[in-house]
């Protein structure tokens, strides 16, 4: 690879007004407007940039383009290689600044921008080695994987040593996987018939037009109101009818003693899992959940700050299902941990996606984790919401129900021009036009 120096950071802030279709509704969160902070970075070479952005729903995205900037310095004049190198020293380079630290450490408005300068600087590697970056991963030996990861605050749950062990057991069958994946994709679920504020005949329509399309799995949004999650969860099942899996998602509405008693009434609809069912950073909560509604699953992950976090659920029997979120935890290295211990811990990951962009990036994490990493796709799907994919270069490809791999380099998340131009808040055509 040739030297690349990134010779400077664009940031954007760009929004678009989903909550006019409520796309995105949930209990928690009823008018969201899909927003990304966007970091662009640039490089002394012709056509070669860095993309990457975090997610919010709107408001506050400015907080997260103003914390991007902040952790700019730390790339702004550096080359490229001495990032690839040692991938794992350059994550700690980033949430390690002394003086930014004290702003997480390692959550919050500054993991957020971390995930998007991390992810861009991945982006940009997969663009200079031109392999997409599922297959840039798959390309990397088990050492140097290893290398990418951080395991502070981890060794007591998983250590360098044993996943060396892990990622070389997966060594010899990785080509297999690669073909499968070639031909049949990774399997989808989707969440876009289900929203809150969708309308009766709304949801039916976009059941029907989901069965077709291939797809096995549903979610919907719960947590509102019982009566209302009853009589939205009969529709849908009378819809899809029993073989199909229903999930639920209450996107963290609930107590635990509620949460627990909530399900006991929906356990007739026979959903699946049921997702956030209260708040993200309550461990012990979940657990006690998990135990009393077996054998739904519990699901959680898109609000699940740090690989630390995710480490005591797990050791805590807490959840059955990890939800990765590609740029709520601190981009790919993080990401790479967290794979790892649901794999030592046997946690199938169905990571979060929808929003903008998110359905972009996670393809390639559960990709890698299919071809190093787990090795299976025995009950794990990847989340599909069909919203705002018409901004991305490289779109995601959904062939009967299943995300097929990309093949342009990098990391999918390159949005086009004239999209970051028009929704660039509060400036762009569509903003001015709404005010
Ligand atoms: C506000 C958002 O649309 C959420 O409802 C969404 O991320 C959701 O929790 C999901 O699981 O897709
Ligand atoms: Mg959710």
């Amino acid at each position: 690879m040739q030297s690349i120096t990134i010779t400077g950071v664009e940031i954007k802030d760009v929004r678009f007004p989903t909550s006019k279709s409520l796309d995105g509704s949930d209990a928690m969160n009823p008018d969201p407007d899909y927003s990304a902070a966007y970091v662009i970075l640039k490089t002394d070479q012709e056509n070669l940039e860095g993309h990457g952005l975090t997610f919010t729903i709107g408001r506050g995205n400015e907080l997260c383009v103003a914390a991007i900037e902040s952790l700019s310095y730390l790339v702004v004049g550096k080359t490229l290689e001495s990032f690839t190198q040692n991938m794992g020293d350059f994550w700690k380079m980033i949430t390690g600044d002394s003086q930014l630290r004290w702003l997480g450490p390692e959550k919050g408005v500054i993991h957020l921008a971390t995930g998007a300068v991390v992810n861009a600087v991945w982006d940009l590697y997969a663009k200079a080695e031109g392999k997409p970056l599922w297959k840039l991963l798959a390309d990397l030996s088990p050492e140097e994987l290893v290398n990418c990861i951080d395991f502070t605050y981890i060794t007591d749950a998983i250590t360098p040593t044993e996943t060396l062990e892990l990622l070389k057991s997966k060594q010899g069958t990785k080509q297999d996987r690669i073909d499968d994946l070639l031909q049949n994709g990774y399997p989808a679920y989707t969440t876009s018939a289900g929203w809150l504020g969708y309308s009766d005949d709304k949801m039916r329509r976009l059941c029907r037009e989901a069965k077709e399309e291939g797809f096995k799995h549903m979610k919907i949004k719960v947590g509102s109101d019982l009566k209302d999650d009853m009589r939205r969860a009969a529709i849908i099942r009378e819809e899809i009818g029993d073989d199909l899996q229903l999930m639920m998602d209450a996107n963290q509405k609930w107590d635990v003693d509620e949460a627990i008693e909530n399900m006991a009434h929906l356990a007739k609809f026979n959903p699946y899992w049921i997702e956030e069912p209260t708040s993200p950073d309550d461990v012990l909560g979940h657990a006690k959940i998990a135990q009393a509604v077996a054998p739904i699953k519990v699901a959680t992950g898109e609000h699940c700050q740090n690989r630390v976090m995710f480490k005591q659920l797990m050791q805590a029997g807490a959840i059955e299902i990890c939800q990765i979120d590609s740029c709520r935890v601190g981009g790919v290295n993080e990401i790479l941990a967290i794979l790892l211990m649901a794999a030592k811990f046997k946690i199938p990951v169905c990571p979060h996606a929808g929003g903008v962009g998110l359905c972009e990036y996670v393809q390639h994490l559960s990709m890698i984790d299919y071809i190093a990493i787990s090795g299976s796709k025995e009950n794990r799907i990847i989340e599909f919401v069909d919203h705002l994919h018409e901004h991305f270069l490289d779109p995601v490809v959904i062939n009967n129900g299943a995300y097929m791999p990309p093949k342009i380099a990098g990391y999918s998340i390159t949005m086009k021009e004239q999209s970051l131009i028009d929704y660039e808040f509060p400036t762009g055509k569509i903003w001015k036009d709404e005010n």
